[in-house]
């Protein structure tokens, strides 16, 4: 590493450390890629410590929910620890019936959220800002919902075929320019995408044991991402992003009521998405675009979020099988991660590539359950 590009990710860590008082292990794997590494602690220090809707205590305790959906027990502690710190009430840790009704309501979001977020409507809207004594306002059900899809994209506890894999991308970079697949060609390849991704089983399955510490913060734990492929079933209706966008329309609701976030989140959304060194391995100077583009895509595809701009043919020539099912468990059972799995895909990659990856999942995930929060909280204002 380069000595100046050391000295910028020192000092970003030593500036971390003085601030929350301590260095996660998350920060210390994303602290390879400085750039993002920034962008990511200025949203999450605004989101967690800065003056906004929410009292402190409650950010943690938010925090603590949305990691228990994931089993993640790592960052449950983190922040048990931090929502003391901050004046947290000590019985509420005892578990989901020990805190107020009005936490107690997140419950239903934090859970679609986490694992089925095309199922929010404006009707959750409406249940949780007209319960009377115990309603949200809209500012704190963003700022909630903004923590929550932080914690929930956050959870990724682990840790050739590469020139062949160059060859399709240069491919698909020239056949661009002369052949233009029409429309229905175009969303019958999102579609086959699509259904192809409900088949990808991921790790384990779900008789996994989780300890008391975690499940007494979980309300319906057999909840999960749909099984469409276990069920018969293939159902995942398709939100076509044009109608409602990040950039069009999901910042400016989530910048007027939750002041400035939105800034911060789509500079973090854009610098992951525009994130690259121009490496592949040991080779330099390559394009790396349209390998980028297909890893996002391809989490909002899960999601049921489509662009109509976009050739889903080119997921499907970029990104192998074992890939393909490292993405689904990062993405919707992080629980059921392991490093054999993280191993199994692009072995000739160095480990700050892999890392990237993680991060473009990461945030492809936080975006697609905001994109499907703000939504309906945008129906329910119309
Ligand atoms: C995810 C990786 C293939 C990214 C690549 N190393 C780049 O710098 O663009």
């Amino acid at each position: 590493m380069q000595a100046n590009g050391l000295d910028e990710r020192t000092n970003l860590l030593v500036e971390e450390y003085s601030t929350s008082g301590r260095l996660d292990n998350i920060t210390q794997v994303m602290s390879i890629h400085t750039q993002y590494l920034e962008s990511f602690l200025r949203s999450q220090f605004y989101m967690l410590r800065m003056d906004g809707p929410l009292p402190l205590p409650y950010r943690h305790y938010i925090a603590i929910m949305a990691a228990a959906r994931h089993q993640c027990s790592y960052l449950i502690n983190m922040h048990v620890d931090e929502f003391l710190k901050t004046g947290g009430i000590a019985e509420w840790l005892n578990g989901l019936e020990y805190i107020p009704q009005r936490l107690k309501n997140l419950n239903e979001i934090n859970k679609l959220l986490a694992h089925r977020p095309w199922l929010i409507t404006k009707e959750h809207i409406q249940k949780l800002v007209k319960t009377g004594e115990n309603n949200w306002s809209l500012p704190e059900l963003v700022h909630a919902v903004v923590l929550l899809a932080h914690y929930h994209a956050l959870i990724a506890d682990s840790l050739s075929e590469l020139e062949a894999l160059m060859e399709r991308m240069k491919r698909l970079q020239e056949d661009k320019e002369d052949e233009e697949a029409s429309q229905e060609e175009m969303a019958t390849r999102f579609e086959k995408e699509k259904k192809e991704s409900l088949l990808v089983i991921s790790g384990a399955f779900d008789d996994e044991i989780v300890s008391t510490d975690v499940s007494r913060y979980v309300e319906d734990p057999g909840f999960g991402y749909k099984d469409f492929a276990r069920r018969g079933e293939d159902h995942l209706p398709t939100f076509r992003a044009q109608d409602y966008t990040w950039e069009n329309h999901g910042f400016s609701l989530v910048n007027r009521l939750y002041s400035d976030i939105g800034h911060l989140l789509d500079e973090k959304f854009r610098m992951v998405y525009n994130l690259t060194y121009n490496t592949m391995a040991t080779h330099e100077d390559v394009d790396t675009t349209t390998l980028r583009r297909a890893l996002f895509n391809y989490v909002h595809c899960m999601y049921g979020i489509r662009y109509d701009d976009y050739d889903y043919g080119e997921v499907n020539q970029l990104l192998e099988r074992s890939l393909k099912v490292y993405i689904k468990t990062v993405t919707c059972y992080p629980e059921r991660t392991t490093k054999r799995m993280y191993d199994s895909y692009w072995r000739q990659f160095k480990h700050s590539e892999k890392v990237h990856v993680n991060l473009l999942l990461m945030e492809a995930r936080m975006q697609a359950e905001l994109l499907y929060a703000l939504r309906a909280i945008t129906r329910h204002l119309t």
